[in-house]
């Protein structure tokens, strides 16, 4: 009888310390601690996966595509086909990780759904989308160079019918110094209360540093309204972490 080690999916990377922080990616290393790092990393992610697929229960239509952009390992995506109700739809999950998405074929294909899902490797600024109900963008944006963003949300607005919808999560910062450092402590205080050291807490934030650049909330807006959403709202927030909903 094999017993599994319970620390094998704790996230330790940034336990011991490092002489040099390499900038941080998501290889295999993190894979493997993935659905514990996020977890204990971004406040109430577990509820945000669980509204991602309450809404695209509720705006999946028919005869259409469900892409999931930066899925990791398809947390959203299995969310989704969860409650899909609708005819005929397709999840199409796509990542620029090797190692995420080979991960992420074997999760979605352990559980069995009436909605197909496809997993490609592929990066969201170049693959084609079209005819699409529902698009989520889950903690992904933030991760794209800040010159392309623009032209992404602009990518997922024509991708999308009348009336489809948008689901965007981000990590933001505050234009207020002083509201901008709270924020940062509360989110702090809530890695610490998940069991990460000072050490963890200060080596991660140097490993984010050049490759994560969140923006500020009304950059967010201000990009749906020129893409051409209709309607945009923040539904959650939590600390500097936020999620919104836009409808074409
Ligand atoms: C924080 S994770 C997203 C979490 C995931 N959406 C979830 O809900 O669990 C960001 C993901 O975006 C992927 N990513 C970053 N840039 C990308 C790009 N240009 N194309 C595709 N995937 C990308 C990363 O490989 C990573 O898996
Ligand atoms: O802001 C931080 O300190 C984080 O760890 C955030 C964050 C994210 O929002 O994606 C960064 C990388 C990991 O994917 C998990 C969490």
């Amino acid at each position: 009888m094999s017993i599994k080690d319970p620390q094998q999916d704790t996230d330790l990377i940034y336990s011991k310390p490092q002489v040099k922080v390499a900038d941080f990616q998501f290889d295999a290393q993190v894979v493997e601690v993935f659905p514990d790092m996020i977890k204990r990393s971004v406040p109430g992610y577990n509820t945000i996966i669980d509204t991602i697929g309450n809404l695209a229960g509720r705006y999946a239509k028919d005869n259409t595509n469900i892409y999931d952009l930066g899925c990791s390992l398809g947390a959203a995506s299995l969310a989704m086909r969860r409650s899909i109700q609708a005819k005929d739809c397709k999840i199409i999950a796509i990542d620029n990780s090797e190692d995420m998405v080979d991960r992420c074929k074997i999760h979605i294909n352990a559980f069995k759904g009436d909605t197909p899902c496809e997993v490609k490797l592929g990066d969201i600024l170049t693959e084609p989308m079209e005819n699409a109900s529902v698009i989520v963008l889950n903690f992904t944006l933030q991760f794209i160079a800040p010159e392309k963003r623009a032209q992404l949300i602009e990518n997922i607005s024509k991708a999308l019918v009348p009336g489809g919808l948008f689901i965007l999560s981000e990590k933001i910062y505050d234009q207020d110094p002083v509201c901008k450092e709270l924020l940062n402590e509360l989110h702090h205080d809530f890695k610490r209360a998940n069991g990460y050291s000072e050490l963890e807490i200060a080596q991660k934030r140097s490993a984010i540093e050049n490759v994560m650049k969140p923006d500020h909330l009304s950059n967010h807006l201000q990009r749906l309204q020129q893409a051409g959403f209709s309607h945009a709202t923040p539904w959650f927030q939590c600390f500097n972490f936020f999620s919104l909903v836009a409808i074409k």
